[in-house]
């Protein structure tokens, strides 16, 4: 009889590392339903919501990045470390997992490193075609590092590496009726549309197009679906309201139901992040990406370019973005062969099985400690 597996997934602080954690949750899941899974997250951050939201146990780490600013805010940070640290190790001591899996963000760091060193067997997942500081430092002890893009052996060991692209929400792809999807947003299914995301944050350059858009928007015959993030929602809600009656524009702060919005959308604005990124071309969406530049390593413009370099994306940069971004879209969105021809290359980029693979990868590093440990 097989035994119980248990395994760690540990990281977190946005969408774009939340939701491919949950995916390889209900994958492994999927594979061994009865596996106990535990998630280590950041305290006061998303996956604190989002993770028992999806129906998984989550412990919080007083976990905090560095302040590249303020150096002397530091000493508290490196205090916060030891303490996660500390918190991490009792964790593991406690739930004895047989692997642990990180994603990235704040809380992976101290997680996988108490767990590597406590003989646990790890796995990293990097979503970004450039490697974020907490996994290259996690990348030495790690047994699998599963990454999106080519070329990743210039961060780690080749030996390592699995390509198998990044898990996205398992209901995301579920087939939607274009016409009804449009409806539920209050808006005309015989009109072209467009879905302006800025990451699970939302984006402020994105926002100001649209707030000091809005009379081209009222004037396009397309209308938008525009999704400000949590930040931004009263001024965009204020904005709008000044503005005047503007039926063909639906305004919120965060979307929950994506595959609808997909549905519902013949182009897509967006920041570049990766999660975003696999999403697009699982379902084969014609995007325009306007990568942030304020991100580590400019990450967002070279997953971008990965895209633009195949004629997979459109492209606008943040600092045109103002002049340029909604007059590009407004024209792209009426130009169906060129939608036709970005959806097309969009589509040869996807990895379709990606939560299912690591899923698999997850399990193995787990039986095998599980057999040399409990026999
Ligand atoms: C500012 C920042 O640090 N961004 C990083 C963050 O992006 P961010 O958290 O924005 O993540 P991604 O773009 O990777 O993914 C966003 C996710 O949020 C979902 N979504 C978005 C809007 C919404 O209203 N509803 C919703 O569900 C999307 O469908 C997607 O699944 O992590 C990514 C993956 O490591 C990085 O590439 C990004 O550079």
């Amino acid at each position: 009889m097989k035994k119980q597996l248990r395994i760690i997934i540990s990281g977190g602080g946005t969408g774009g590392h939340i939701f491919p954690a949950v995916s390889i949750a209900n994958a492994i899941k999927e594979q061994h339903p009865d596996a106990e899974i535990l998630f280590v997250g950041a305290e006061g951050r998303m996956e604190m919501q989002r993770v028992p939201a999806a129906g998984y146990k989550i412990i919080g780490l007083p976990i905090a990045g560095f302040n590249r600013k303020n150096l002397l805010k530091n000493f508290s940070v490196l205090i916060k470390i030891i303490r996660s640290q500390l918190k991490a190790r009792k964790i593991i001591k406690d739930f004895q997992p047989h692997a642990a899996v990180g994603v990235g963000g704040y809380a992976s760091g101290p997680t996988l490193k108490m767990a590597g060193m406590m003989g646990i067997p790890t796995l990293i997942q990097e979503q970004n075609s450039y490697a974020g500081v907490t996994n290259k430092l996690l990348a030495k002890k790690a047994d699998k590092i599963c990454v999106a893009y080519e070329g990743m052996e210039r961060f780690f060991d080749k030996e390592k590496i699995i390509l198998t692209g990044n898990p996205v929400r398992q209901g995301l792809l579920k087939s939607i009726n274009k016409e009804e999807a449009i409806r539920s947003f209050g808006l005309d299914p015989q009109k072209k549309t467009i879905l302006i995301v800025g990451g699970s944050l939302g984006a402020r350059t994105i926002n100001n197009c649209v707030m000091k858009g809005l009379d081209k928007i009222k004037h396009s015959d397309v209308q938008f679906i525009w999704q400000t993030g949590k930040f931004y929602i009263d001024e965009a809600r204020k904005t709008v309201k000044q503005a005047g009656e503007l039926p063909m524009l639906y305004t919120t702060d965060f979307i929950s139901d994506m595959a609808t919005a997909y549905s519902a959308a013949d182009l897509v604005i967006s920041r570049a992040g990766a999660g975003s990124i696999s999403e697009f071309c699982l379902l084969q969406k014609p995007v325009i990406l306007v990568p942030s530049p304020n991100v580590a390593e400019d990450h967002q413009t070279k997953n971008a370019l990965a895209l633009v370099n195949k004629e997979a994306a459109l492209y606008v940069k943040d600092a045109e973005a103002e002049n340029e971004l909604l007059d590009l879209a407004i024209k792209t969105v009426q130009q169906p062969e060129v939608l036709k021809k970005l959806s097309n290359h969009i589509a040869a980029l996807a990895f379709k099985d990606s939560a299912n693979v690591i899923a698999q990868e997850v399990c193995k590093l787990a039986e095998q400690y599980q057999q040399k440990h409990e026999h």
